[in-house]
């Protein structure tokens, strides 16, 4: 995709940049449980693959309905039987605050699923959270098999791909003792004091153990060999073909590896008919991020400041990195040109690197503003194809902005273009809807006299919070934009009365 675009750049980050971006402290070590004691037998990573397939399993093709929407947040979802336990609300309750406008409640937890599962996992946007809860519909272990085939063919899969899926599923966690008593007793046990029966003996990691300990007859899965042959599931899906399917897992880590990716992949992406998914979302070679441009009326300049990624390239302190940009007429003076700092490396996983260079605050001409800019590293242009990279300086915040950190009250202004003449401006700030969806709450900005001198006019209003953060929206020729990075009143100064 071509830069900037709000929500794939989100996404993006989200989904490649974990360790700046997100949710890679809540998945390391692989066995991190934050809802218990470190010998709890449970882990973090477990219960939120187990969220993604409840949260789909409600799927129904023939009509669409269902699928992928984060309806299991819903109280009225998670009381269901075929939703015992607490791991939902614990997976919601760390990953509903990481999700905003841009980012679904279950993005994070499809992206722990992409990193733990198969990097290479195809990975795809757009998901939106469903406003009431789903049709129930997750299969239940005391349940026949056909009733389960008849499940899984409703939510899309074959019976093979039934096989498949559950043991991709069932190579993490285990079945706990308190949901669960007639399957798993009390193990007593203070290496597992929640006396979780695991489905493998690497239960934290994704392996095809659990095919191996199968077939080899030395599985413990509570769900095979459980003393109540009623709620053996998985004893009864894994043989449904004469164990074919788990033979050749066993036999083949990479088959296991490669028909969970696809199944993993199919799984994420079952979203209710109507929803629009993104193109794969692959790692920008090179991509600009924090680009904050502010307004001072007082010596008509814009700071400008932004840091840009480099996306796996070799480990060289020497290498350069230039930023040219282009005034708001598209020329390019060849004074508009920096050198950039030197980059810190932060490793990616084990298989990638992201290496940031960072330009800070420098005053622009407000007349001249920037259109576009570009980067040259180690003599090599990058400028997305000849496109650039687009900035845009119609509406800035302006440093007149100030906090009044007695009451913690403060007012925002922010620099209006005058050639973009807006017939509203506002702060937009994210909120939450009755169901915990994220929404735009937008707090009307008034003009202020406009001084025929500058380049840009001052809109105004006062907020009630300094840590509060807001970004730009405005009506220009009946149409909604949205500007700036996020910024709250304590990134300015202090108000002077
Ligand atoms: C017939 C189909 C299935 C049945 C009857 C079934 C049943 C169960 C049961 C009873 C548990 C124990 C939950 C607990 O004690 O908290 C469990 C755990 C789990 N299931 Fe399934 N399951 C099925 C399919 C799947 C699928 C398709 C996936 C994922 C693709 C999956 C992923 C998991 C995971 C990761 C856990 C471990 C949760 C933890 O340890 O916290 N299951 N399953």
């Amino acid at each position: 995709y071509v830069w900037p675009s709000p929500q794939l750049d989100a996404l993006e980050a989200m989904r490649w940049d974990q360790n700046r971006f997100g949710i890679a402290p809540l998945i390391r070590p692989c066995d991190l449980f934050i809802f218990g004691p470190a010998n709890s037998g449970r882990s973090n990573a477990a219960d939120w693959i187990r969220t993604a397939y409840h949260d789909m399993a409600t799927y129904n093709i023939t009509d669409g309905t269902g699928g992928m929407d984060a309806s299991i947040r819903f109280a009225a979802e998670q009381a269901r039987p075929e939703n015992a336990g607490d791991g939902f609300a614990n997976t919601l309750n760390v990953l509903q605050p990481v999700s905003n406008r841009y980012v679904s409640s279950l993005l994070t937890s499809l992206t722990l699923i992409r990193i733990a599962a198969a990097q290479k996992l195809p990975s795809r946007g757009g998901r939106l959270d469903a406003a009431v809860p789903n049709q129930p519909g997750v299969p239940e272990p005391q349940e026949g098999l056909d009733s389960h085939v008849a499940s899984f063919s409703r939510q899309g899969f074959t019976k093979e791909e039934m096989i498949g899926l559950v043991a991709c599923g069932h190579t993490f966690g285990g079945v706990q003792h308190a949901t669960f008593p007639t399957i798993v007793p009390d193990l007593h046990d203070s290496n597992n004091v929640d006396s979780v029966a695991h489905f493998d003996t690497t239960n934290t990691h994704f392996d095809n153990n659990v095919a191996t300990e199968y077939i080899s007859g030395t599985t413990l899965n509570p769900l095979v060999v459980g003393l109540n042959d009623t709620t053996n599931s998985d004893k009864r899906i894994f043989g449904s073909d004469g164990n074919a399917t788990m033979e050749a897992f066993a036999q083949s880590p990479d088959l296991f590896a490669s028909t969970c990716a696809n199944l993993f992949a199919r799984m994420l992406d079952t979203v209710p008919k109507g929803v629009q998914l993104t193109d794969v979302i692959t790692p920008l070679p090179v991509k600009p991020n924090t680009i904050k441009l502010i307004y001072d009326a007082l010596t008509e300049t814009i700071a400008f400041s932004g840091e840009v990624r480099l996306w796996d390239v070799p480990a060289n302190l020497s290498r350069v990195v230039r930023m040219l940009w282009d005034d708001r007429s598209g020329s390019t003076s060849t004074a508009n040109n920096i050198t950039l700092s030197t980059g810190s490396i932060i490793p990616i996983g084990s298989r990638h690197t992201a290496t940031w260079y960072f330009f800070n605050l420098f005053p622009l001409s407000a007349s001249s503003g920037v259109s576009s800019i570009r980067f040259v590293v180690d003599g090599k242009l990058e400028d997305q194809q000849g496109k650039g990279f687009a900035v845009n300086d119609d509406l800035v915040f302006a440093n007149s902005s100030c906090s009044m950190p007695a009451d913690g009250t403060g007012t925002f202004d922010v620099a209006v273009r005058k050639d973009v003449a807006p017939t509203r401006v506002y702060l937009e700030q994210t909120s939450r809807d009755s169901t915990s969806r994220p929404i735009i709450v937008e707090i009307d900005m008034t003009p202020k006299p406009v001084d025929s001198s500058k380049a840009y006019a001052i809109w105004s209003a006062n907020v009630s919070s300094t840590f509060e953060s807001y970004t730009i929206g405005a009506e220009v020729g009946g149409v909604k934009i949205t500007r700036g990075l996020g910024m709250s009143l304590n990134q300015f100064g202090e108000c002077s009365s």
